[in-house]
């Protein structure tokens, strides 16, 4: 039985959860349901708080969980990512009110946060950065919405998750520095775990997924003759299907392209005579 831990709520879970739900697996019946027997699948999934997802994998107790790459770092747990999953994707960054980012500037770097409060969902995170930085500032856990806080009077600093920078800026606050982590949604297990044949399959399973939303199946039909010019512009992924059609002078070609390149191929290929070109969404698959 391989046991999953998902995100309840928050950020990743609904992604986490459509993409299980694509992979074939049980989806819970209500928000409140933590766990799910699915023996179909031969699995059990467990709805856990995304920040203690690394905690149970690291733990040996479950097998695998998806999480965000930051919380993973953050809970110090023994696992480590095994596949990038492509969403819940932001940066780790520093941020302040712009007087402070210039005063902190003038001190070369890092080296200007000693001595400041910075507050932050991810103190550990932070605590690392700083314990290599060698740099001595107090951290200020939170538990959210942490770009008040300097407002509030408890932090000169925060340290918190970016994706457009529309949080911060709504706070009057700049981001500084390099950014601290870059993050996304992975699958995690733990460090030293074994081979699983269970947990390949579920690695197969989720790179099925991803290829499936990322790739459209497209057929057309060309003369014989322009069938190499067009496989030129439909490559696919290992090698087109070629397929003779009833008018000798026709082939059919099926190729698996890339989503976002279809159109601009279908221009292309009716420029080389293709016709009947059609694009197909793809359910599932194993590449
Ligand atoms: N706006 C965002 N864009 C992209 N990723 C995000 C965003 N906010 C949070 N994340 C990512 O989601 C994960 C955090 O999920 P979590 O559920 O703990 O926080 P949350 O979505 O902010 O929920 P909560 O309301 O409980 O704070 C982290 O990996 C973080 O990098
Ligand atoms: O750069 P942006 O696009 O603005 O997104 C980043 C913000 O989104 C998340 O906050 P959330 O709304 O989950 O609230 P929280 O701070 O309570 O976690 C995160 O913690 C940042 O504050
Ligand atoms: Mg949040």
């Amino acid at each position: 039985m391989l046991r999953i831990a998902l995100p309840n709520k928050g950020s990743l879970s609904e992604a986490a959860t459509a993409m299980l739900h694509e992979a074939g697996y049980r989806q819970r019946k209500d928000g409140k349901e933590l766990m799910v027997v699915d023996p179909a699948n031969n699995a059990e999934l467990f709805y856990l708080r995304p920040r203690d997802i690394a905690t149970y994998v690291g733990s040996g107790r479950l097998d695998v969980g998806i999480t965000g790459r930051d919380l993973m770092l953050d809970s110090g747990a023994s696992a480590e990512p095994i596949m990038d999953l492509g969403f819940a994707r932001s940066t780790f960054r520093f941020a302040a009110l712009p007087a402070t980012v210039e005063q902190v500037a003038k001190e070369a770097g890092v080296a200007g946060l000693a001595g400041l409060r910075i507050a932050s969902a991810y103190p550990g995170v932070v605590r690392e950065f700083l314990a290599t930085a060698g740099v001595s500032a107090e951290v200020v856990k939170l538990d959210g919405a942490v770009e008040v806080s300097i407002a509030l009077g408890v932090a000169d600093v925060v340290a918190d998750v970016v994706e457009t920078g529309t949080t911060l800026r709504h706070a009057g606050l700049e981001v500084f520095g390099e950014p601290i982590l870059t993050s996304e949604a992975q699958l995690i297990r733990r460090i030293g775990a074994e081979e699983s044949p269970a947990v390949e399959q579920f690695l197969r399973r989720l790179k099925g997924v991803i290829t499936a939303r990322e790739y459209v199946l497209m057929d057309y039909d060309i003369r014989a003759e322009n069938v190499d010019r067009a496989v030129q512009v439909t490559p696919g992924i290992e090698s087109p299907t070629v397929s003779p059609l009833h008018d000798k002078g026709w082939v059919a070609v099926r190729s698996m392209v890339q989503r976002g390149e279809a159109q601009r191929m279908m221009d292309e290929l009716w420029d080389l005579g293709a016709r009947g070109i059609l694009v197909t969404d793809i359910l599932a698959c194993r590449v």
